[in-house]
This record gives C-alpha cells, structure tokens and sequence, in this order.
C-alpha cells in the first residue's frame, strides 16, 4: 500500500503567495506519509485575464516554477506532480498546459501537454476559449512511479473517455486529473465523470481540484478526491484549499481486473 495525495486549492493571481499555501500542503502531505502528491490545474497561477498566464509562461526545464517543484520535491522527499504550468516550446506561438512530474530527488520524469482546450459557451452566459492563450497537446503519457504506472492528464480531458481508454491499455493502474472545473460544470457532472473514468477502467482516479471563489471573479466546484478501481470514494474535500490523502493498493486493482474482467471483453 502506498499513500497519495490530492492537493486542493483556490488559486490567485499572486504566484508567490500560491507557492507559499502549496509547500504547506505538500509539507501536510508529506507528513502524513504520502509518497506523491499531485497540485491542481494553474496550481500556481490564475490571472486575471486568460492572457496573464502568458507572463509567467516558463521554457521546458527551466523557470521559477518548475525549480520550485523540483526543490519542494527534494524537500519533501515527494514525487509531484504540478497540476498544470504554462511552458512555452522553441518557435511556437502559444504554450501548452503543462503537467510537470518530478521524482523525490527532484528530477523532471514526465510531461504531458493538455490535448483538449476548454472551448465552451455554457447555457448560463459563461464562456471559456482556451485555445486563444493555449496551443493543444499532441499525445497521451504515461510514468512509472513508486506508486504505479500513471496515466496524465488536464481537466477538460476528463470528459473524454478514449484518452483514459488508451491509458489502461498501456497498463495505467492509477490516472491522474488534476483540474480547474468551473462550478457549474462541475455541480453538474465531476462526481459522475471521475468515478466513470475509475470504474470504466478498473483503475485508481485522484483528481485534484480548485475549490472556491478566486481573484478573478471566477468560481470553481472543489470536490477534490482518490476513487478506487470499485468507484468507492476514498477520500473526498468539497471546499477551500486542503489535502486528500488515500491508500493505493495495487493487489487490490489486479483482484478486480481478474474478478471483472472487462478490459479484455472489449470489441471494439
Ligand atoms: N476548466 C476545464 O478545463 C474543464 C471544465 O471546467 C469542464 O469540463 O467542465
């Protein structure tokens, strides 16, 4: 058994202070005995304007924000991963949201780029375009950790089911889906969606969310949890900014992909 942790918080537009209320969490984290913790989407930053990610956007490997991960990492003796960074590539336009996973010595161990980009007009008069500040990401990934093969992704992903598909047939034991969900959408359908995603494919789900009122006026549902591969909640915070701590037991997952098969009944 390993322990985990998801990280729930309510971002601001002051990048300082969000590092400072995350090392608290991850030092809670840490001290509870969880091996890897996982910091929502924009866990370091939320703008004002969706083009203020744009000032803090950092180049792959180098930057505030990922030498902060990789020293809170060393500190904590914590594998992280940073919900999402915006990390601007040579010769491109627009930066990816980025998922940065770094080990306990605080090494770079993966990085996934979110593939879906929240472009939405919603019944009640919100609208989100992140394809205008966010250039799309190209391919799923997986990383082997202390805890289990990790299938990453962003958020809106969560909606789409195929990614989280190819993540289990690549042997994913546990998917990560660190997250920045509107309140409305969320109220509406996360529960829902992360227990499918944990049931569909007989596997672990921590999802770590933002969880109330932020400076830019923008509200987010919270509801920060770890499903198991049964779809039983083993952890779950509604609002404000905390830590979700769940015990991963990888027998466990293999009793119920041998006792329900499903995986290999597909035929399609
Ligand atoms: N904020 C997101 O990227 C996604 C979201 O809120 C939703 O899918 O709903």
């Amino acid at each position: 058994m390993t322990r985990i942790a998801a990280i729930q918080m309510v971002s601001s537009h002051d990048l300082q202070a969000n590092l400072a209320r995350a090392s608290q969490l991850l030092q809670e984290a840490s001290a509870s005995g969880a091996t890897l913790a996982v910091l929502p989407e924009n866990f370091a930053f939320m703008g004002h304007k969706e083009t203020d990610k744009l000032e803090i956007a950092e180049t792959p490997g180098r930057g505030l924000i990922q030498d902060w991960l990789a020293q809170q990492a060393r500190e904590f003796g914590l594998w992280i991963i940073g919900g999402s960074i915006p990390l601007l590539d040579h010769g491109l336009k627009l930066p990816f949201a980025a998922c940065v996973v770094v080990d306990d010595s605080g090494h770079e161990q993966a990085r996934y780029h979110k593939m879906h980009l929240f472009d939405v007009d919603l019944p009640g008069g919100e609208s989100y375009r992140e394809s205008n500040t966010l250039a799309p990401g190209l391919n799923p990934v997986v990383v082997d950790t202390p805890v289990g093969r990790i299938g990453l992704s962003i958020c809106y992903d969560l909606r789409f089911p195929e990614l989280y598909r190819d993540y289990a047939a690549t042997g994913a034991e546990i998917l990560s889906i660190p997250s920045a969900f509107t309140q409305t959408t969320g109220l509406a359908h996360w529960d829902v969606l992360v227990r499918a995603r944990a049931i569909e494919n007989l596997a672990y789900v921590i999802a770590p969310n933002q969880g109330g009122q932020h400076s830019n006026g923008r509200m987010t549902f919270g509801a920060s949890q770890v499903v198991d591969p049964w779809g039983k909640v083993l952890g779950r915070l509604q609002n404000g900014t905390g830590v979700v701590l769940a015990d991963i037991d990888l027998d466990q997952l293999r009793q119920h992909r041998q006792s329900l098969p499903c995986l290999s009944h597909r035929r399609l």
